[in-house]
């Protein structure tokens, strides 16, 4: 079980059982997509039961005015049950004081009926996590961002964080805005997006805490210096696991969260190459949270925006869907969304993958990288012509995000189902367009020299 982060938060023993039930609800859900870890999940649970009963022993003896103050050094089994299900909230004051270099959300709930209180759902001091980046040291350095330099964190008890430290220019207009965003943010939970813990502030020092993702970001395992190489159907796996991350967030609560920065190097990727979306809402942070659509400034990356929102700068969802397009067309092709080195026709991955689609060349368009075989051949097509319904210029004609999962579903099966038949012998969850991936790891980066992938000649253009 990874270990997260622990908070010290407050909160009525009602909200504690929730969040008992929520962390089971995770669990469940875990343990549904990895049974071998059904033993020590068990185990997890029933201490997490445990801890429950002894939560509301303590609490019986330790009420407090409305709200309570749970000190938990436990941080194993804390990241779960930090957050607090509040669809409405007003950020009211923040505990960052002259004297304090902890971070703390104060908020008052918006139905007046329950009493007002105050909630931390949080708290790392600014001491902790200058110690767990060992003085933000460049060892511990991980990325540089748009927000600044990302550091890798291990807290006290051997837990690792990512630390993203501001630069010093980054100074926000609507603070208020700011903080009740993050605090929004901190309270979202799904296996394919990057968990925030939260924002600490001390002197000029800004610093964003998140979950660490180990192996890096997508566009690293496309350029082939991270991993082996990503086989079809392990992009198709990550391109399905990024599509539920945005569905989920397009469909959050009364209010879908617009990502705005879909890119590869936003795609964080787990040990057993999982997808994580990072940097969700980040985009909007500094700008007013009750617009419908935010108008003012344009945010997001060359290469994967949408040409409607560059023209009438109105932000929707489908911003996002048009960037998944990009993100699809990187994901088959290999290639960045901007190549400048190319000749001329093939500088914009996405104008040129198009082309190839259209003419019946998408094979042509397939990532050099990729074994060729009649499964992946015919998956890459089928990804290319999604990726063209989400790259419509008109933002009507691009799909909502649910169905381009649902699209990637189908594409996913048939894939398996035709490289099943091809290779019996293989499990059925094998991802087999790299059967004998181990034996052939030298030809990767090329065609297969085994005579059943050989029908396809590829220009030497393409393979370079
Ligand atoms: N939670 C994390 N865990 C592990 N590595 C991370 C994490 N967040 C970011 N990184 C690494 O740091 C890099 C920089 O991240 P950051 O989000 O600051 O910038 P970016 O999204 O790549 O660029 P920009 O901010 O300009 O859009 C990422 O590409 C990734 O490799």
């Amino acid at each position: 079980m990874k270990k997260t982060p622990s908070p010290k938060f407050q909160q009525s023993s009602q909200r504690k059982q929730n969040h008992n039930h929520q962390v089971l609800a995770t669990v469940n859900d875990e343990e549904r997509h990895n049974p071998k870890t059904a033993s020590a999940l068990k185990s997890f649970k029933n201490a997490v039961k445990k801890c429950a009963q002894i939560f509301s022993l303590f609490l019986l003896g330790k009420r407090k005015s409305a709200s309570y103050v749970v000190e938990n050094d436990d941080r194993k089994y804390t990241s779960k049950v930090r957050g607090v299900a509040s669809s409405s909230t007003d950020l009211s004051s923040e505990s960052n004081t002259k004297n304090s270099s902890k971070w703390k959300f104060s908020y008052s709930y918006a139905s007046s009926s329950t009493a007002s209180g105050q909630l931390g759902i949080g708290n790392f001091s600014f001491e902790e996590i200058y110690k767990s980046t060992a003085k933000f040291s460049p060892d511990n350095e991980i990325g540089q961002g748009g927000f600044g330099t990302v550091y890798r964190g291990k807290l006290n008890d051997g837990s690792m964080v990512a630390v993203k430290r501001a630069k010093k220019e980054v100074i926000h207009s609507h603070l208020h805005e700011f903080k009740n965003e993050i605090y929004t943010l901190s309270q979202i939970e799904h296996r394919n997006l990057v968990r925030l813990y939260g924002y600490l502030e001390h002197g000029n020092e800004k610093i964003i805490v998140v979950e660490y993702v180990g192996n890096g970001n997508l566009r690293e395992h496309l350029d082939g210096i991270r991993g082996e190489g990503l086989e079809m159907g392990e992009r198709l796996d990550i391109a399905i696991d990024v599509a539920h991350a945005i569905t989920y967030l397009h469909m959050y609560a009364d209010n879908p969260i617009i990502h705005r920065d879909i890119k590869a190097s936003n795609i964080l990727v787990t040990e057993n190459l999982k997808a994580k979306v990072a940097d969700f809402g980040f985009a909007r942070l500094s700008d007013d949270p009750t617009a419908t659509h935010i108008s003012t400034q344009v945010k997001g990356t060359a290469g994967y925006m949408d040409p409607e929102y560059l023209r009438t700068y109105q932000l929707t969802e489908k911003s996002d869907v048009y960037s998944f397009g990009v993100l699809l067309v990187e994901m088959v092709t290999g290639r960045h969304p901007i190549e400048p080195k190319r000749p001329l026709d093939e500088r914009v991955t996405i104008r040129w993958a198009m082309k190839m689609l259209k003419q019946g060349d998408a094979v042509f368009a397939m990532d050099p990288r990729l074994r060729r075989n009649p499964a992946s051949i015919k998956a890459v097509k089928q990804v290319l012509k999604l990726a063209l319904q989400c790259l419509a210029p008109l933002k009507q004609s691009r799909p909502p995000m649910k169905n381009c999962a649902e699209v990637l579903w189908e594409i996913r099966k048939s894939f398996r189902d035709e490289t099943d038949s091809d290779h019996p012998s293989l499990p059925s969850h094998h991802s087999a367009d790299f059967p004998q991936r181990e034996k052939n790891k030298h030809t990767v980066f090329g065609i297969e020299d085994d005579d059943s992938y050989k029908f396809v000649s590829v220009p030497n253009h393409i393979r370079s």
